[in-house]
């Protein structure tokens, strides 16, 4: 084999050690003709075309540098398919989804909803095909969210058809009562409720299913992480200390459950002034970044506070169906790709199989 090839194979397997998010895939296969090298990626997570431009020249360019040759042309081509992980817990999947991934906050009001809508709507913009389930018995907003007022159907096998808003299949304890009737809203009958409603929705070809938890640590979170097949977890917090108490005891709670924490999220981390631009931390400083590192995390990504992001959920239609090109928007899919690349490391069900090697010029 050409030196050349060696010296390129050498740098694939290094990035690829790395797992850095700007360039991170499970496998390559390559091949030179003449002075001609096809590269096929293999990535077990979403991407959409812009961060598939980025990749293919991030890495032509280290390509070229390694090898120190401008004669050669480089050919790139990357696939994605999103495999089955395997569950926390020895739980049965579910029918039609592959990965099931948790929202959950220490205490109720920090964003959990909406950051479950918008990334959802990342994953989805980035080329998955996502689901949403709204277990928040407290306040369940996701119908309101994602502007469905609509009532689900019940099928003739008794499944529920799940309802579509903005692209996402969605099923919500919302769409089921009236939700003005509290009596019904307690203890293991809830449980039991919720865990039907993620079992008897017909989803349809999730790569991931995004559950918005109920706050805090309470039955509803504990017969979910037993009962339910979660691949992993995203916990949300504000830098605020009193919601870093409560996010401490929701991580620990996570943990004595075993499921997998994929990283933590940092919800209004600072506001950017529209007038003069002037960044202020309104509820302290790195909060989530402290927290994550105490617990040996990642920090999937910060959100700012911002008027847009809640105006855009009142009127169901959220800021990154509105505008999926804005500097808002922007913040939730770093975070979904975050999230996406952290569930990609975990182990897979079954070993994926890709289709046929196209190689495109770039
Ligand atoms: N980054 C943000 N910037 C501005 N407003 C936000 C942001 N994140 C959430 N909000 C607003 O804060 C309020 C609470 O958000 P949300 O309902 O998502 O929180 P939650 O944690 O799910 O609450 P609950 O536990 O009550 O269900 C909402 O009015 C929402 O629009």
């Amino acid at each position: 084999m050409s030196i050349v090839l060696e010296k390129i194979k050498f740098l694939l397997d290094k990035i690829k050690e790395q797992k850095s998010c700007d360039i991170s895939y499970d496998s390559y296969i390559i091949r030179m003709e003449n002075s001609r090298v096809f590269v096929l990626l293999e990535l077990s997570y979403p991407v959409n075309n812009e961060l598939i431009y980025k990749i293919k020249s991030n890495l032509k360019s280290r390509i070229l540098s390694s090898i120190n040759c401008n004669h050669l042309e480089i050919l790139i081509d990357i696939n994605f398919n999103i495999p089955t992980h395997i569950p926390c817990g020895d739980i049965k999947p579910i029918s039609g989804v592959k990965n099931i991934i948790t929202v959950s906050s220490g205490k109720g009001g920090v964003g959990k909803s909406t950051l479950s809508v918008n990334i959802a709507l990342s994953l989805s913009n980035l080329g998955a095909n996502v689901g949403i389930l709204d277990a928040d018995i407290y306040g369940p907003s996701i119908p309101i969210m994602l502007g469905i007022f609509d009532k689900p159907v019940i099928l003739e096998n008794g499944n529920i058809a799940p309802l579509v808003g903005h692209g996402l299949q969605a099923n919500s304890i919302g769409f089921m009562f009236d939700y003005n009737s509290p009596a019904i809203w307690r203890g293991p009958i809830m449980s039991k409720f919720i865990e039907q409603l993620v079992n008897k929705t017909e989803w349809h070809n999730l790569d991931y299913l995004i559950i918005d938890m109920p706050p805090g640590t309470g039955d509803v979170a504990i017969t979910m992480a037993s009962k339910v097949p979660i691949v992993g977890s995203i916990v949300v917090t504000t830098p605020q200390d009193v919601s870093l108490i409560d996010v401490r005891r929701c991580l620990s709670m996570l943990k004595k459950l075993n499921i997998t924490v994929l990283g933590i999220i940092e919800n209004m981390s600072f506001h950017i002034c529209s007038k003069c631009n002037h960044k202020e931390y309104i509820f302290g400083l790195d909060g989530g970044h402290r927290l994550a590192k105490q617990n040996d995390m990642p920090l999937l990504g910060k959100v700012p506070i911002d008027y847009r992001i809640s105006k855009q959920s009142d009127v169901g239609l959220p800021i990154v169906a509105h505008d999926p090109y804005g500097d808002i928007a922007k913040y939730y899919l770093d975070i979904a790709l975050n999230v996406s690349i952290s569930l990609a490391s975990l182990p897979k069900k079954s070993s994926v199989r890709f289709p046929k090697i196209m190689l495109k010029k770039i």
